[in-house]
């Protein structure tokens, strides 16, 4: 049975097309990667699944039923970019009031464990560092045993050590026939955690399969420069883009089309070179 379905959704905020008549299925029991730049479309595309936004157009199903239903049902479990936590409670008085309000949660031990808290349980939420607050937020998402579990960027506060025991969490959750769907900037974090990858950018699907079917297929192209003195911004939005990582003033652009994005890359830092010369006024 498909734990979730897009059939032509469409989302449009005025003049931007963030989601452009997407169209996937995604079966129950699967760990599913959304893999894209910055403004694919992730977020909106989880929003909509949870009712939190209405497709422009097209129809969206969770186990059949609308977004709505299945939210009222408990079908859907989230952890979403942003939201604070209640400062007042410690760490397991939230966790408990929440899983509370769920007619079948987990038990209390068992969502500490999975989310690594058990050493934090008497921790005040307003005392906890950005990763701590994260897990906390995965605990609460899970709190009530959903059968599917949407993460949008989740490690994104947490160093090395916590990503490694958040994704071995989620797995442990995951395992036994639950559906996660989850977004991510990293091929790295796509290709260890997922059974399948659809990779997106600018609203619609480029490449969808296997981890390794992504990695050795049109995605996988690699397009590495020095940035120098130019900004990053725009990177992702050059043509054949698919994924852009920024370290230690390296851009490394994941491609669909290299020729495509270097012609592009090329002609940027041309511009920007004339930019740079005239305010200098070499020119
Ligand atoms: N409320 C809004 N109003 C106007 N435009 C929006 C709004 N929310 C998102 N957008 C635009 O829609 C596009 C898709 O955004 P979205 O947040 O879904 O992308 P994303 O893949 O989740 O990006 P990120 O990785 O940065 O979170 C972007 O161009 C974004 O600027």
């Amino acid at each position: 049975m498909n734990a979730i379905e897009f059939d032509q959704v469409s989302k449009g905020y005025g003049d931007v097309l963030a989601v452009d008549d997407l169209s996937l299925t995604i079966a129950q029991g699967t760990t599913v990667a959304l893999l894209g730049p910055n403004g694919a479309g992730k977020s909106t595309s989880i929003n909509m699944l949870l009712g939190l936004l209405r497709p422009t157009s097209g129809t969206i199903g969770v186990f059949g039923r609308t977004p709505d239903a299945a939210v009222a049902a408990g079908d859907l479990g989230a952890m979403l970019q942003d939201g604070t936590l209640i400062p007042d409670l410690t760490v397991r008085e939230l966790v408990d009031l929440v899983r509370r309000l769920y007619p079948d949660p987990m038990g209390l031990d068992a969502i500490l464990q999975l989310a690594d808290l058990t050493d934090l349980v008497k921790r005040r939420a307003d005392k906890l560092s950005g990763g701590q607050t994260q897990r906390v937020r995965f605990a609460l998402a899970i709190a009530g045993a959903p059968r599917i579990l949407l993460l949008d960027e989740p490690t994104a506060a947490m160093d090395v050590e916590s990503r490694l025991r958040f994704w071995a969490g989620m797995r442990d959750y995951a395992a036994g026939g639950r559906t996660v769907l989850f977004a991510t900037h990293y091929l790295e974090e796509a290709d260890e955690n997922a059974d399948r990858v659809i990779v997106i950018a600018r609203g619609k699907v480029v490449a969808d399969g296997t981890p390794a079917q992504i990695k050795a297929g049109a995605g996988g192209h690699t397009v590495r420069f020095s940035l120098g003195a130019q900004p990053s911004a725009g990177l992702d939005a050059l043509p054949g883009v698919t994924g852009v990582e920024i370290a230690y003033g390296t851009a490394t652009l994941r491609t669909s089309d290299t020729d495509a994005t270097i012609g592009k890359t090329h002609a940027r830092n041309r511009i920007e070179a004339v930019q740079r010369a005239r305010e200098q006024g070499w020119l």
